[in-house]
């Protein structure tokens, strides 16, 4: 197995997650089916909790931005089947979700919602956080080796914290220094991996970020950060142009940090 370099004046690891250290089907199969599964049930649970409330104003404020960008959104016709006020406003936010679900959005409103709704999974145990089998080995390798680790997924940060928290190997969350998430800029912005070195205290060359998506890989490396990109099963093809371009792992035991053991 080949290995890669990343340079020696790196001191912290970025990690992506989907694609990255988790599989796709972890997060389409298992986290993305609860959410539509739970959806009306957890927003009429808990529809009056400031919460649920943030979240609600949050895609609102969305919605609005979508509109002003002249994003396409779900038509709403007149639903015979709701009768209330709130039941109609539940039927709205639901019918935002989902439509943005099935486009695969990674908007802030709408990682925030999930975030909240995959809590109960993960503490009840119906869900565990997946991770690929070179994960761990390689948090322990890297810190061993005085690396940090972060995270920068555009899943919530508490989405993040319970994937690690429960995850199969058990709460592996001491092995990670810190989260991002789309709070701090779009993946595909260059400008929110020279604000992440900054909240780290560190240039964007000592940090190595490793991801699935060619497009965040180009928006880190514009910002100076060193990236690889992560060949896993079923992930996104790569054109030839790419792969002459990227460094490409399909497991973190290849990394090997130049000059340490
Ligand atoms: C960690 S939360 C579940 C994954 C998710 O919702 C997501 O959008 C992951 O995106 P990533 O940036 O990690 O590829
Ligand atoms: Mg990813």
């Amino acid at each position: 197995m080949a290995t890669v370099s990343i340079p020696a004046c790196t001191s912290t690891v970025l990690l992506d997650i989907e694609g990255t250290t988790t599989p796709i089907t972890f997060v389409k199969d298992i986290l993305f089916p609860y959410i539509r599964e739970h959806l009306e049930e957890y927003l009429s649970t808990h529809w009056e909790e400031d919460e649920c409330k943030q979240d609600v104003h949050l895609l609102k404020k969305q919605i609005e931005e979508d509109m002003r960008q002249h994003r396409s959104c779900p038509v709403h016709t007149v639903d015979q089947t709701v009768h209330t006020d709130e039941e109609k406003a539940i039927r709205e936010v639901m019918d935002n979700v989902l439509w943005q679900m099935a486009a695969d959005r990674k908007s802030t409103a709408l990682k925030q919602l999930q975030g909240h709704m995959w809590r109960s999974a993960y503490s009840s145990g119906r869900i565990k956080g997946e991770v690929y089998q070179d994960v761990i080995p390689s948090l322990k390798r890297w810190r061993g080796q005085g690396l940090k680790v972060y995270i920068y997924s555009s899943g919530s940060v508490e989405a993040q914290k319970l994937l690690f928290g429960y995850s199969v190997e058990g709460d592996v969350l001491d092995l990670l220094d810190g989260h991002f998430d789309t709070s701090i800029g779009a993946k595909v912005d260059g400008k929110s991996y020279e604000r992440i070195a900054e909240r780290i205290g560190c240039q964007p060359e000592e940090i190595t970020f490793l991801t699935d998506v060619t497009r965040e890989a180009k928006a880190a490396e514009e910002a100076g950060v060193n990236a690889v990109v992560v060949v896993r099963p079923g992930n996104m093809e790569l054109t030839d142009d790419e792969r002459a371009h990227y460094n490409l792992v399909t497991s973190f035991s290849q990394l090997e940090l130049t000059g340490r053991a």
